[in-house]
């Protein structure tokens, strides 16, 4: 348990956010509840969780030196990564020294490169996961694709929402798979994981959380996506009791594995009774943004309560609900929002706008969510308020 003090008074409770988009942003706003004095940082200037902190680093957080010598100006009480692309030895190296990582250095530095989770899920814990190979060549990623068959999937071993990700359906795919993923990328080139490609029936992500009194579950989130990018999600996802146990006891396995508190968005692939685990973010999931109108406690408060040492008693459910990203392509900066009051129109929808300053290609801008009385009339609730949502750049 921490001391709760007075933002801006040498006894604030200090936290330090290193990633500030719109999942931060949420974070950011569950802490500042507490009075915690939020530090954002992120690579650029007026990033969503910025717009919320009490300050804001601009810094290359894949610099170490950068970032150790902001923590050490900071001296914050807790560090939370909100991104995978930070420099995670730094935070290895300094969480021996005394500095707290949410949840644990070794959970930020395992989950921002694929290899290390997949080799710890599949290697060490056994869990079930896609085949899979990593490769650093063009030629080793040939071999990859004979050996593993098509389809399969292709992404670069450090990025996040699709980014650099295709899927080989031919083995003539395999240039543009390999190319995309060279550029795509968070930091440059270099290698990349082949997956074997799975033919689930659904995905879930299931929220775990991670706290001084143990371990508790979401509700199942199902989830639509395309180009790696998640474009919908709802809850709870309709599950046989043995997937659900199943997904249960290997989420278990992994958040033990990687240690701390806090919420994790645990990735399955679910095949009938067969659970497949995909990866795992030690942190609040894109799709668990369903949660902002789906329960009592989002992931965004669980996650604030279970870093601050906080009880996490019963997750309470309210409805069946669900969120659609609203996503923008093209070129611009200082976008401008309209027909958000036709969005907000049908009772039990809402919207988050996160306030990103520009976009360049494609970019999630805001997110609807809807309560209803199934998933599915959520689902079209959500779908249909994201339509009324024009972002003009
Ligand atoms: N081996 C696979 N077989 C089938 N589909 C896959 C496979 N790997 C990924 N996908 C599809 O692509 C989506 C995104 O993959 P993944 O979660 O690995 O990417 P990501 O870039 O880490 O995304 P995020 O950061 O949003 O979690 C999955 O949710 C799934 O729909
Ligand atoms: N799937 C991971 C994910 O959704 N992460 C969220 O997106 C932000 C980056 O958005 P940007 O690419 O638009 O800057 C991250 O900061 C995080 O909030
Ligand atoms: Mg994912």
């Amino acid at each position: 348990m921490h001391t709760f003090g007075t933002p801006r008074t040498p006894t604030a409770l200090k936290v330090l956010l290193l990633g500030s988009g719109e999942l931060g942003k949420e974070v950011a706003i569950e802490l500042q509840r507490f009075a915690v004095e939020v530090v954002a940082v992120d690579r650029y200037a007026n990033a969503p969780a910025m717009q919320v902190a009490h300050r804001s680093h601009v810094i290359d957080m894949l610099d170490g030196a950068a970032l150790r010598a902001l923590i050490e100006e900071e001296k914050p009480n807790l560090v939370v990564p909100e991104i995978e692309a930070i420099h995670t030895p730094t935070l290895v190296a300094m969480e021996q020294e005394g500095l707290k990582v949410i949840p644990t250095a070794k959970a930020a530095w395992l989950t921002m490169d694929r290899e290390g989770i997949r080799r710890l899920a599949a290697e060490e814990l056994g869990l079930p996961t896609s085949p899979y190979r990593f490769c650093d060549t063009r030629e080793a990623f040939d071999e990859a694709i004979a050996a593993l068959g098509t389809p399969c999937v292709v992404k670069p071993v450090m990025s996040s929402s699709g980014k650099g990700q295709s899927v080989v359906r031919t083995p003539a795919d395999a240039g543009k798979a390999w190319d995309y993923a060279q550029s795509g990328g968070r930091a440059g080139k270099g290698r990349v994981i082949v997956e074997g490609f799975i033919d689930f029936d659904y995905e879930i992500t299931l929220l775990t959380v991670r706290h001084r009194d143990g371990v508790s579950f979401c509700a199942p989130i199902g989830h639509r996506q395309e180009d790696g990018d998640y474009r919908e999600s709802w809850q709870p996802q309709p599950m046989s009791d043995a997937a659900r146990a199943s997904a249960e006891r290997q989420a278990d396995a992994i958040t033990s594995a990687l240690g701390g508190w806090g919420v994790f968005g645990v990735e399955f692939f679910v095949r009938g009774d067969e659970v497949i685990f995909s990866e795992v973010s030690p942190r609040p999931h894109d799709t668990g943004l369903v949660t902002l109108i789906s329960q009592d406690l989002s992931e965004f408060a669980l996650h604030a309560r279970a870093i601050l040492g906080l009880p996490v008693p019963e997750i309470h459910l309210f409805a069946p609900a669900a969120s659609c990203a609203v996503l923008v392509e093209g070129e611009g900066h200082a976008p401008t929002y309209h027909g958000v009051a036709e969005a907000l129109a049908e009772t039990g929808t809402m919207l988050r706008i996160f306030g990103k300053p520009e976009v360049r290609g494609r970019r999630r801008m805001a997110v609807t969510l809807a309560r209803a009385a199934t998933v599915d009339e959520a689902l079209d609730k959500a779908k249909r308020a994201a339509g009324r949502i024009r972002v003009v750049l």
